[in-house]
Formats: structure tokens, C-alpha cells, sequence
């Protein structure tokens, strides 16, 4: 692989900056330093002196696989160089894709802001439910999930003149089917341009060859070659380089500041309580800086979030400037972006992340990091059918992207609370989603795009052959694919348009057929986020008192119902006596004095919002049951039969289509009572297989309403 060496110096002639220079004249004060110190801040990146030979090597190739270390510059740099190397002339746009929604809105900010434009001018960000583009974003930053949307709509990507695949080695199922599709895309594309010259067959033209099913109506539209820059930190360049036809690979050396890594002696038995000695260790012992830690949930952030701020209380006054911060992927995007704003004065920021603050993304002030060397990750047993989150250790390529937080701004530290000998017995890079999850989603999307052969699909690396079966069959059964796989006519079509699990979007669908569309779609919007009910250890007694005022003999699903629509009446009451700041706290207190996470209850208000606005579009009627809640308990049971179990003379329930044992967690309601027969929403792992989120139904159901599953044939 050929190395691009890079020195920090400031370079002539740098084409942004020449650019800016009228408006950094106009501007005054504050401003002037502060784009001036970013300009400096530009040109001192290592992948400054590199600008003009990457450009090069774009215009050269088609597909280039690019390979640097974090905080090169990479993510924020690149669009820029290709921008101002002439690649948006023709009115194309740079596309550059991230894993997570808070990548692509932090980079993109930060880019207008280098660049000197609103947000939503030459540059932008689209996610889901969010688009910051107008016609003259030239650099748009979005997820990668959101490119394989807009696929379904122009399969061609006409618009887009580059595309840069960033922190592929994620392998996150999105990317890995984006790669697969844009290798096709760009296929198609360099034939049209060849084509176009000659003749276009009624428009349709093929896609990789490979692929026979893959027919692309371009529209006989005139086409460039499309540019694929494939980009990471920590890549096995190979296996992309291979898989792009001996694609080829460049390195970008060198990195911004060190980074010292501290390990523990032992393994931590308990890596919460790790976390927060190390926190406060820091905070009492160390220099000025913030301090970025990562934890596996919700759960977790928020309960260190608790123990941190029990443990300031109890120390002197003056130690206690120490903010906290949680970021997790349901957290609302406002909420998410108060990791960016710095701390006041005098003040320590703490932050505690998921995941999701893993890559791309630069949190300004962060010197010391806390690497939990865990994550939740999706696993599928594919003999099971079933999915679930599973604690596991972190990939070394994973660990390497979370010390690659610190050292952005100045020299950092990384805690990695494991010793070095596990570190070393981690996995190279992480495995690949694909190879770990229900396919399902990933099949109907793929279908919809017009992908039928799914085992012939080009992946980079082909997920379990079991796994596609079992997807397809689950499929099947759920009424979304006839029995030639095809997606069938009403009910395929509508799964693939709503951006939710097939189970919540056939739920939804025939709801609308069982007149209770309204309970539906708020307790698919409750079960689509993580913990509405919490329970401090100190106020147990209390907690569970809270809960029994919503309770149902019913099961989980119908209290989730009872607690939205409480919520709702007491915002609508609200609403009418005070202003919405006020309405807004008092929610908050309500929320509190119950027991129930407010944070978890307004995400589900915001998703409940999102999906009803999709059915509607969709033309479903948004009908109530009123109190015939046996209605709604048997949709329910029409919807998950998959998700059925029985009662077993031990107290341990057997899922009927697996005959996997499982038991009811003990946060459900029905944790005590045991009905005979059940439907669940999820299964989680720890020690015990549990259910979470359960509904008492009749066993005589299933063959009446799933005859397809449970019919006596
Ligand atoms: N929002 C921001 N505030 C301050 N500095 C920033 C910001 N975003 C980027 N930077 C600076 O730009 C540098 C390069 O960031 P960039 O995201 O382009 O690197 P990268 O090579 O893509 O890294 P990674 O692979 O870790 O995402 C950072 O190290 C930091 O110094």
C-alpha cells in the first residue's frame, strides 16, 4: 500500500482558505481568532500535505480505499479537497456516510463552520426525520441507512458525483449492504455513460453482472462514472481492496497527538464501579480536561450518572465543579448535541457514552477517556430465530477508535479498565453485523430496492445461510413475501416503507384492520425505546407502588398504553394553565414522582409523532378499540405469534416456534402471576434467557389467527 508521508506544517496556497479570506476580513473580534485558529488548526492536520496527491488519486480512480489514523482528518478534510478539486462542477454532490446519526450532524456543523457557511447551504447533514440540505449543498453528510433510502428512490444515486463509505470498518449491516449496492451503482453507471453514448435499452439498464435480478431504471439519464472513496482508521484495506476488484489503497500517515494508555493490573470484577473510581480519580488528580467514558446502555449511563452525582455530594464544595453528560442513541439529537457545548468555567465535563461516540466524532475537550472495553451488540441465533443484545468485549479496533477520542485537541490519556493481557486476546476487528443479526429487515430492503436473489446479492462477506432462511421464512409467515419470495403486493410493500422492525411495522398494518391503530401505535413508540420505568436500589418500595397505579392484569404492553396515555392527559392539562416551558418541567416532575424515565417517555412521544405521520401517508385509518382491549391483545397475538410461549409445569416458558426455554423477566408485570400462555417483544441474555415486555393471550388464538404458523394441516 502506497504511504502518504505527512508533516504538520503549514501549507501555501490552501484553496478553502483563499476562499474565506474576504469573510474572514469582515468578520470581527471572537470571530476572526476563532476562524483563524481553525484554519491554522486545518492546515496542521496530517492530512493537509496530502490534499493535492489525494485529489490526484480520486481523479485517477474510481474506487479508492483510504486508510488513516484517527483524527487525521479523514472525515472533516476530504469532502473539502474534493469539493475545491473541481468534483462538484457539474452540480454533483459529495455524499460522505457515517454509521451514526451524531457523526453526521456533528461533522457536518463542523465543516460549514470551517468552510465559513450556514449549515444547510454548501454543506449538510440528512438523517432520518432530519434533513439539512437545500439545493446548493454541494457536501452532504448523512447516515449510511439514509442512503440506502434514497437508493429506493433513484437507484442510480444520480445526484451524487462521489461517495465516501466513512469508518467502514464498523461493518455496521448498513454499510455492508450500502457496499454491495454502490459496487453495483457504479457499475451501472459506468456503463450508462458508455451506453448513453450509444443506446439505452426502454432506460432499464443492468446492474453488476453478477447480479441478474438487479435492474435499474436510470431513466436514460445522463451519468458520470461514480467516485467510491472507502475510509477508515483501522481497516483491513485488503479485504476492501479485493472486494472492489484490487481496488486501490492509500495510507495517510501520521497523527495529531499521543495518546497514553493505561491498563489495570487485574480484570475488574465490576467495570461500573471501575468507571467511577477512575472518574473521580481523574477529576481529583489530574489537569484541566474533560473526560469521555464508554459504557454498553442506557441502563448503565444512567445509573453511573446517579452514583456520580451521590459521590459529589460527598465531597468538599470546591471539588464538586463536575457536569455529566450521557449520550446513547434514543437520547433525543438536541439532548445528544449538549455533549458538544463546553463546560462553564472552572467546571469538569463528564461524559458518559455509548457506542455511538466511538467513531467520527470530536468532542471538543476531551483529554481522558475510560474504555469500559465492553459494548452491546447484536446477536442472532439463527436455529432459535431469535435476536438479542448481548454484553460482549469490545474488537481491538474498537478499542483504538475509543482512545482515538482523546488527543484531538492536545495530548490525552486513555483508562482501559482490562489488562494489557486481555487487550491482547481481543478480536482483531469487530465481526461483521451482517454475520450476527436478523436479516430480516435487511432482506425486506433489499427486496424493495428489487434484490430478489438475496443469497446471490454480492456481500462482502455473505451472511449465514441459515440465518437468510430464517429471515425469509419469518417473512413469509408475517404476510410480507409470497412463497416465491417475491414481496407481496399491499402488506410487503407497506413493511418496507415503514423505517421500523417487520414485526412493528405488520403490528401497525393490521391494527389498522382490528380497529385499534391508535393503541398500537403508541405501544409500538413505548417498546421502541429502551427503560420507561426506573427503580433506584434506595426506593425500591416506592418505585414498585408507583408502577401497580398503571399496571394491567394484561401485561406489559397495555401499562406501557396506560402510562402514554396518563402522560397525555396530563399534558394536555397542562398545556391549557402554563407556558411550555413550564407544562414541559412539570412533565418532568411528574415523570419523577412516578417513577417513570422522562427522557425514555418523551422519545417515545417524539417516535409516536414520527410513525403516525408514515401511516397516515399510507392511507391506514387511525382507529381506537376504546375499552375492547381483548381486540387489541388479539392483534397483538396476530402480530408476534412468532414470539409466543407456553407456560411449562416449572414456571419457565417454552417459545413454541424454537422450543427455546426462557423466563419472564422480573421487571414485567407479569412476572408474578405466570399466565398459561404469552406473546413477548424481546429477549435479552445475561445468566438467563429472559422475555421482556409480555402479554397474556389465548392459546386458542394462534391457530386461529397465525393458521399460517400454528394451522392444523
Ligand atoms: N467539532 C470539532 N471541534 C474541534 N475540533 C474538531 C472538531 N471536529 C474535528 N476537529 C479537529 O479536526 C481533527 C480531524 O477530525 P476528523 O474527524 O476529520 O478526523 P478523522 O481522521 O476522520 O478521525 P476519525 O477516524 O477518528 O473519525 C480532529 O482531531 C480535531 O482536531
Amino acid at each position: 500500500m502506497p504511504s502518504m508521508a505527512a508533516n504538520n506544517l503549514p501549507r501555501k496556497n490552501d484553496t478553502c482558505n483563499n476562499n474565506h479570506t474576504q469573510s474572514i476580513e469582515a468578520a470581527k473580534g471572537d470571530f476572526v481568532t476563532r476562524r483563524q485558529r481553525i484554519q491554522q488548526q486545518r492546515k496542521s492536520l496530517p492530512i493537509a500535505s496530502v490534499e493535492k496527491l489525494l485529489v490526484e488519486e480520486v481523479r485517477n480512480n474510481n474506487t479508492l480505499i483510504v486508510v488513516g489514523e484517527t483524527g487525521s482528518g479523514k472525515t472533516t478534510q476530504l469532502p473539502q479537497y474534493l469539493f475545491y478539486g473541481g468534483f462538484c462542477r457539474d452540480g454533483g454532490v459529495i455524499g460522505i456516510t457515517q454509521p451514526r446519526r451524531v457523526a453526521a450532524v456533528s461533522v457536518a456543523k463542523r465543516v460549514a463552520e470551517e468552510c465559513g457557511v450556514a449549515l444547510g447551504q454548501k454543506v449538510g447533514y440528512a438523517i432520518r426525520f432530519d434533513d439539512m440540505t437545500s439545493a446548493s449543498t454541494r457536501m452532504k453528510y448523512m447516515t449510511d441507512g439514509l442512503l440506502l433510502r434514497e437508493a429506493l428512490l433513484d437507484p442510480c444515486l444520480s445526484k451524487y458525483s462521489v461517495i465516501i463509505v466513512d469508518e467502514a470498518h464498523e461493518r455496521t449491516v448498513h454499510t455492508d449492504v450500502l457496499l454491495g449496492l454502490l459496487k453495483s451503482v457504479q457499475k451501472t453507471r459506468s456503463s450508462v455513460s458508455k451506453v448513453m453514448n450509444g443506446h439505452a435499452q426502454n432506460g432499464l439498464l443492468m446492474g453488476a453482472e453478477k447480479d441478474k435480478s438487479f435492474l435499474m431504471p436510470c431513466h436514460g439519464k445522463k451519468l458520470s462514472p461514480l467516485k467510491l472513496i472507502i475510509m477508515s482508521a483501522s481497516l483491513d484495506a485488503r479485504v476492501f481492496s479485493e472486494y472492489f476488484g484490487s481496488a486501490r489503497a492509500v495510507h495517510v500517515q501520521g497523527r495529531q497527538y499521543p495518546v497514553d494508555i493505561l491498563y489495570t493490573h487485574q480484570p475488574e470484577s465490576d467495570y461500573l464501579d471501575a468507571a467511577l473510581i477512575t472518574i473521580f480519580q481523574i477529576h481529583l488528580e489530574e489537569s484541566h480536561g474533560d473526560i469521555l467514558v464508554f459504557l454498553t446502555g442506557q441502563e448503565e449511563i444512567e445509573s453511573v450518572e446517579r452514583l456520580v452525582h451521590e459521590r459529589l455530594r460527598q465531597l468538599p464544595e470546591g471539588n464538586q465543579k463536575l457536569l455529566t453528560f450521557p449520550i446513547f442513541s434514543s437520547l433525543p439529537s438536541e439532548k445528544q448535541m449538549k455533549v458538544f457545548m463546553p463546560a462553564p468555567p472552572g467546571f469538569r465535563k463528564v461524559i458518559l457514552a455509548t457506542n455511538i461516540a466511538e467513531t467520527s466524532v470530536t468532542i471538543p475537550g476531551i483529554r481522558y477517556v475510560i474504555d469500559s472495553g465492553v459494548v452491546k451488540a447484536r446477536i442472532y441465533d439463527a436455529d432459535a430465530g431469535i435476536e438479542s443484545l448481548d454484553i460482549v468485549k469490545t474488537s481491538k479496533a474498537q478499542a483504538l477508535q475509543r482512545s482515538g477520542r482523546a488527543g484531538r485537541e492536545g495530548p490525552g490519556k486513555c483508562y482501559r479498565l482490562y489488562p494489557e493481557s486481555e487487550f491482547d486476546k481481543f478480536e482483531d476487528s469487530t465481526t461483521p453485523e451482517i454475520k450476527r443479526c436478523d436479516l430480516s429487515n435487511v432482506i425486506l430492503q433489499l427486496k424493495a430496492l428489487g434484490i430478489d436473489d438475496i443469497a446471490g446479492f454480492d456481500f462482502i462477506d455473505k451472511p449465514n445461510r441459515t440465518a437468510i432462511i430464517r429471515s425469509l421464512e419469518s417473512l413469509f409467515l408475517l404476510g410480507a413475501l409470497t412463497e416465491e419470495s417475491k414481496l407481496t403486493d399491499i402488506v410487503g410493500h407497506q413493511m418496507a416503507r415503514l423505517p421500523l422492525e417487520p414485526v412493528y411495522s405488520k403490528a401497525l398494518i393490521l391494527s389498522s384492520q382490528f380497529n385499534c391503530l391508535e393503541e398500537m401505535l403508541i405501544v409500538v413508540a413505548m417498546l421502541s425505546v429502551e427503560s420507561i420505568f426506573y427503580a433506584p436500589r434506595e426506593k425500591l418500595e416506592e418505585s414498585r407502588a408507583a408502577l401497580r397505579c398503571f399496571s394491567s392484569p394484561e401485561g406489559d404492553h397495555l401499562t406501557l398504553l396506560n402510562v402514554f396515555r396518563a402522560s397525555n392527559e396530563f399534558v394536555v392539562k397542562n398545556k391549557l394553565t402554563h407556558s411550555k416551558e413550564k407544562a414541559e418541567k412539570n412533565l418532568r416532575k411528574w415523570c419523577k414522582d412516578n417513577f417513570i424515565n422522562s427522557r425514555s417517555l418523551r422519545h417515545a412521544r417524539d417516535v409516536h409523532s414520527q410513525i403516525q405521520r408514515n401511516v397516515e401517508q399510507m392511507g391506514l385509518r387511525i382507529t381506537s378499540c376504546g375499552d375492547d382491549m381483548l381486540v387489541f391483545r388479539r392483534c397483538l397475538a396476530a402480530s408476534f405469534f412468532l414470539n409466543a410461549a407456553l407456560k411449562q409445569p416449572d414456571g419457565m416458558y417454552r417459545i413454541l416456534s424454537s422450543g427455546l426455554m426462557v423466563q419472564i423477566h422480573p421487571s414485567s408485570v407479569l412476572f408474578r402471576s405466570k399466565p398459561e400462555c404469552i406473546i413477548f417483544d424481546k429477549l435479552v441474555r445475561t445468566n438467563n434467557n429472559y422475555i421482556r415486555n409480555i402479554c397474556r393471550i389465548d392459546y386458542l388464538w394462534l391457530p386461529e389467527l397465525a393458521p399460517q404458523c400454528y394451522g392444523l394441516q
